[in-house]
């Protein structure tokens, strides 16, 4: 079941793992079994990781996904990574448009549209980060912010099935801020009046996941909120029992 009645913790590990963290996702498999029952998990590793952590996990309740993708599928990109590799390597999902890869590459709503339906080429799904700055939301633009986003890097064509939606306030990224719950739920219920009236059925259905400073303390807080449909976590990911404890605080 791949919509917002499940919810979804997928982990982000940005640029952090080598070899050796091989031994933190073995214990997130062995205690993944003990938190299906509340939600799906996705751990995204470096592309280097994938390979070895997707052949780990065949067989489990954890799946692999990727960080980015070229909207191509091959040719000369130097040091760029196809959707179609990151399948191959064994990814059954791919994060495009993270707000670090829209500040660090200068990436815009249509490269990150094109990288979504990347992932669809490749058979995996898209999980399109959005969300504002602190000097927009300080200037009252989030929601503005936010529709352009939607608008512009959200493919036609999407469903609950192909697509997860992240809001990710920028300004509450590594930082241990978050929201309120007040605000999360205004938002989250702007993003699906958004989706559903462009999207009809599937954008009733499709997740929207919050990230931004999760951690095990406010997990249950945040998770319980409605139209959060799951978590997009990055330090908190790094470490198995602080990963599963989220998705234990999931209702
Ligand atoms: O950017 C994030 C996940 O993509 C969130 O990062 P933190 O959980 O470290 O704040």
């Amino acid at each position: 079941m791949t919509d917002a009645n499940r919810p979804l913790i997928a982990g982000n590990w940005k640029m952090n793992g080598l070899k050796g963290s091989a031994a933190e996702f073995d214990a997130m498999l062995k205690g993944a079994a003990e938190v299906a029952a509340k939600a799906d998990l996705l751990v995204c590793p470096p592309a280097t990781l994938i390979t070895a952590f997707a052949d780990k996990a065949r067989g489990s309740k954890v799946a692999v996904g990727a960080q980015d993708c070229h909207p191509k599928a091959s040719g000369a990109h130097t040091g760029d990574i196809a959707a179609e590799m990151l399948a191959d390597a064994g990814a059954t999902a791919i994060i495009v448009g993270h707000s670090e890869r829209r500040a660090d590459h200068g990436e815009g709503d249509a490269l990150i549209r094109q990288k979504a339906e990347a992932a669809w080429r490749a058979g995996v799904t898209a999980i399109v980060c959005i969300g504002e700055t602190q000097g927009q939301r300080d200037a009252g633009q989030t929601l503005d912010i936010l529709r352009g986003q939607l608008d512009g890097s959200l493919p036609d064509g999407s469903t609950a099935a192909n697509l997860v939606v992240a809001y990710e306030p920028v300004w509450a990224i590594g930082t241990g801020l978050t929201p309120t719950a007040q605000d999360v739920e205004q938002i989250h219920s702007f993003i699906r009046e958004l989706l559903t009236s462009r999207f009809r059925v599937d954008g009733a259905r499709m997740r929207i996941l919050y990230g931004g400073s999760v951690k095990p303390s406010n997990a249950a807080e945040l998770m319980s909120v409605k139209n959060v449909n799951g978590a997009l976590v990055g330090g908190a990911s790094l470490k198995a029992a602080d990963f599963l404890a989220i998705a234990k605080g999931c209702p």
